[in-house]
């Protein structure tokens, strides 16, 4: 078993994390933001990886993937998102799909409900799930577009990822007020959202009150696109 190498990154603007992953050479990148790519790209080279993946939990409603711009640079990479999203990638993802990056196993989990197409995508033998919006520490993501579902949320986290071992360790493609990590343990006892009753919850959810994301005019058609060819203005 070769060395992993893991590194969770952060933008700013988004408060989107990147997570970066290695093993025996090989790299994926989870979720990497745009504006980013050359930080990431840099990265990926002076650690000595070949990046084999771009991987996005979703599609994304508050900034666009960098996953195009990385395949215009490195074109032996390939994109990958969930089929049901209806964005366009190299690779579509279905629910138990397995994603090999050197010694490295990530299990697709289809957790649907902040949009359609969400994905964790889950390394059982380390016990580490990436849960894109689906869980964020302490919170969720919102369900109030792109065929958002609360209650659809609330019984795939229940079922899919509350139901694994508790001391897996949860990396979220978000957070807003300086956590990095958490726990499937911890959030099933204390994430105060999902600590609710299934009608509760949905109730929450209605009331969230909060604005549409500033780019989200832009970052759902050029998501939708993988990102290819897109030019900020
Ligand atoms: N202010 C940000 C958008 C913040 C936001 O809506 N975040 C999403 C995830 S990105 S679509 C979310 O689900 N938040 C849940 C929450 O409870 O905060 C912007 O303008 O980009």
């Amino acid at each position: 078993m070769s060395k992993i190498i893991f590194r969770q990154l952060f933008d700013a603007e988004s408060s989107t994390y990147t997570y970066l992953l290695g093993s025996n050479k090989e790299a994926i990148l989870i979720d990497p933001v745009f504006e980013q790519a050359d930080r990431d790209l840099k990265l990926v080279n002076e650690l000595g990886l070949q990046l084999k993946y771009a991987i996005n939990t979703h599609c994304h409603a508050d900034h666009v993937t960098s996953t195009g711009l990385i395949k215009s640079r490195l074109p032996h990479v390939k994109s990958m998102i969930a089929k049901v999203s209806g964005a366009k990638a190299d690779i579509h993802l279905l629910e138990g799909d397995k994603i090999h990056v050197g010694d490295l196993e990530f299990k697709c989990i289809a957790t649907p409900g902040h949009t359609n197409g969400c994905m964790c995508f889950y390394l059982e033998k380390e016990g580490v799930l990436f849960t894109g919006d689906a869980i964020l520490i302490r919170g969720c993501g919102r369900t109030d577009f792109q065929q958002g579902d609360s209650g659809r949320l609330y019984d795939g986290v229940w079922q899919k990822i509350f139901t694994l071992p508790e001391e897996t360790i949860i990396y979220p493609a978000h957070d807003y007020k300086g956590n990095t990590s958490s726990t499937v343990g911890e959030e099933k006892k204390l994430n105060p959202r999902f600590t609710k009753s299934k009608q509760e919850f949905i109730d929450f959810m209605k009331n969230l009150g909060l604005a549409y994301p500033k780019k989200i005019d832009v970052s759902l058609p050029a998501n939708l696109e993988c990102g290819i060819d897109y030019k900020p203005q």
